[in-house]
């Protein structure tokens, strides 16, 4: 892995570094570790639990990775040298922002890492969609498939709107992406871009998010799961997008009223959906999402690959270091 930071804290012990764990599902990738080890001396929860007296001075940081370490107030209360928490990802929606910086504690994310592999599994999830590449592939798998019907159809991306709910990093890279095939691109952000990045894309600012909605052929969400966006797609905007169109989330499940989604797509009020995130998740096995031809469900793997992960764990030492060592901190998420 690249050692960009150039950070360490010379001729000083090495920062003490709580995590999660090491390998398993949702613990730190064994091949991170050896490259954590050169800037941290790791401590996993179950070290710090068999050993909290020793070990609760010691610990600068927590690394939180896939929502680990839980960060409730007992464990912030138990670390009196707490200085910084680095989230590997961007959204913090797991993380209490107030609570964590009422404790002086810093917390930082990884916006530059995740950007280009979210934003391709929105365009892989549209694509998905669109060319019904699911029901494809179960069609070519079917000992009863000999041809598909002629009227087995998809529709185009190209030529066709796409809305971008959220235009971060991660939604003008989905932009990007789209102006390669030749979509028409609206976008709704809290804050207008400048002329010349919308112009670069050729993205068009739609103030009021209806007029967005009423004009997209597909609906692609990506906004932080905050207070104001939690169900900010509920019964009346499905209701305003059209009955062909497709609902693209790969933000967080809270973001859209899934039972209002459920409902639109029961009664061809849009026409389809592909989600990457969804409440919870995974769904429970019998939820009526699961079942329908229409949705394409992924389990959260925005920053699955090799290079995401990777980039990911880089970017969180890079912010961990920059505390320790009084430095700029390049992504500090500060509560609002
Ligand atoms: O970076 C994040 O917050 C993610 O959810 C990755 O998909």
């Amino acid at each position: 892995m690249a050692d960009s930071s150039g950070l360490s804290i010379m001729g000083e012990e090495l920062p003490s570094v709580l995590i999660s764990e090491i390998g398993g599902t949702f613990g730190i990738l064994e091949s991170h570790v050896e490259f954590l080890k050169k800037h941290f001396n790791l401590i996993t929860m179950k070290e710090f639990h068999k050993n909290k007296e020793e070990l609760h001075e010691r610990i600068k940081s927590i690394f939180v990775f896939e929502r680990r370490p839980v960060i409730d107030p007992e464990l912030l209360e138990s670390l009196p040298n707490l200085k910084v928490i680095g989230n590997s990802g961007v959204g913090v929606n797991h993380l209490n922002l107030k609570l964590i910086t009422s404790f002086g504690v810093k917390v930082t994310n990884t916006p530059h890492a995740v950007s280009d592999s979210t934003a391709d599994i929105g365009m892989a999830l549209m694509l998905a969609s669109a060319r019904r590449l699911v029901e494809g592939c179960c069609l070519a798998t079917s000992p009863d498939t000999t041809h598909f019907a002629v009227n087995w159809l998809g529709v185009e991306v190209s030529r066709a709107t796409l809305g971008i709910i959220g235009m971060g990093s991660i939604g003008y890279k989905v932009a990007k992406r789209a102006k390669a095939f030749d979509m028409k691109i609206l976008y709704h952000n809290r804050n207008r871009r400048k002329e010349e990045e919308e112009q670069e894309v050729g993205a068009t600012y739609c103030k009021n998010i209806d007029d967005l909605l009423q004009q997209s052929d597909f609906v692609m969400l990506v906004v932080s799961l905050t207070p104001e966006t939690h169900n900010l797609i509920g019964k009346r905007e499905l209701e305003l997008m059209k009955p062909t169109a497709t609902l693209i989330n790969i933000c967080r499940g809270a973001v859209v009223d899934q039972d209002a989604l459920v409902e639109a797509l029961q009664n061809g009020v849009i026409k389809a959906a592909a989600l990457d995130v969804t409440y919870p998740e995974p769904l429970p096995r019998n939820h009526l999402l699961l079942q329908m031809k229409n949705v394409i469900i992924t389990p959260h793997i925005g920053t699955a690959t090799v290079q995401a992960l990777r980039m990911m764990t880089e970017e969180a030492v890079e912010n961990i270091l920059a505390v320790l060592n009084d430095l700029p901190i390049p992504s500090e998420v500060i509560p609002k």
